[in-house]
């Protein structure tokens, strides 16, 4: 079993060559990193900065950044997660949520060009990425763009008395994909491969990586790898990271579209709609992707 996490050159996935290399690592891995994503590297600098900026805020504040959905909003230090802090919102692609968000944290009209400009870039990756997963599962046209994103910043107290501890518990993410802007200097990310072993992800600069969750796989009719990954305090020092999740279709069914089942493959999940699926996820407490065994047909 290979244990570094693959590594995929966006600009190249109409080779195919590269496009069955990405559907190893969606099969394997559920996780791969990409270069070449033509998301500017000055744009990533910024969008850290403004990060910084926004959690380095007083928590009077940062607790004005409400859920839209649960755990959409502000997230302080807690007795599970004492090393974490998060701030995010519900959906990317609304201006009526971005204009909320920014006032609610008191957001310089700069900030705020850097984070429309950020999740533009990010949304439109995460489409295309989409696009590519299912064209190298041979299916042409799916159609990613009216996918929800949740996006979400988030800040590590790493400090010496927390080496060896978690920053977050083991999950799945439980979306479709999930574009992590990770730090460029603190690592701790770690995924687990098909042999049930934990590989630490260690900072790549410029690039990104992506996570497979739950809804690829039912997505896929099970050949996606819903990946389960958690951040380890390894270093002192803050850690930041930029997630963007594309969750759902917003209207409709989470199903496998029906190339991805025949005779050999019978359709394993029972179609859902993906909020009622976050909501189990979230009363049966099944962070890891357990909460798809209760939607199994078979
Ligand atoms: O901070 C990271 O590197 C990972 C965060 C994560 O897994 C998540 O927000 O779902
Ligand atoms: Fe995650």
């Amino acid at each position: 079993m290979e244990d570094t996490i693959p590594v995929i050159d966006v600009e190249n996935l109409s080779d195919q060559t590269e496009g069955k290399k990405l559907r190893d690592a969606c099969e394997k891995w559920g996780c791969f990193r990409i270069i070449n994503h033509s998301t500017p590297l000055t744009l990533m600098a910024e969008m850290k900065r403004v990060s910084e900026a926004l959690l380095d805020l007083p928590v009077e504040i940062k607790k004005n950044n409400k859920d839209v959905i649960a755990g959409s909003g502000y997230k302080a230090p807690s007795d599970v997660n004492p090393l974490y802090e998060a701030l995010g919102l519900y959906d990317l692609g609304s201006s009526q949520v971005m204009q909320d968000f920014c006032s609610q944290l008191n957001v310089t009209p700069y900030q705020r060009q850097v984070m429309e400009a950020y999740g533009k870039a990010i949304h439109e990756l995460a489409v295309k990425i989409g696009e590519k997963m299912a064209e190298s599962l041979g299916i042409f046209g799916a159609d990613f763009e009216d996918w929800p994103c949740q996006f979400r910043i988030n800040k590590y107290h790493f400090t010496p008395k927390a080496i060896g501890s978690l920053g977050v518990q083991l999950h799945t993410d439980s979306g479709f994909l999930t574009i992590l802007q990770d730090d460029e200097s603190v690592g701790g990310l770690e995924v687990v491969n098909q042999s049930g072993s934990f590989v630490s992800v260690p900072p790549f600069h410029g690039t990104l990586l992506v996570n497979l969750g739950d809804i690829a796989k039912v997505w896929s009719n099970g050949r996606f790898f819903n990946v389960k990954h958690r951040v380890q305090c390894k270093k002192a020092a803050i850690r930041f990271s930029i997630a963007t999740f594309m969750l759902g279709p917003r209207k409709g069914n989470v199903e496998a579209p029906i190339e991805m089942v025949d005779h050999d493959h019978p359709r394993l999940y029972q179609p859902f709609v993906y909020e009622d699926f976050r909501k189990l996820r979230v009363s049966k407490k099944m962070h890891t992707g357990e909460a798809l065994e209760l939607l199994r047909l078979w």
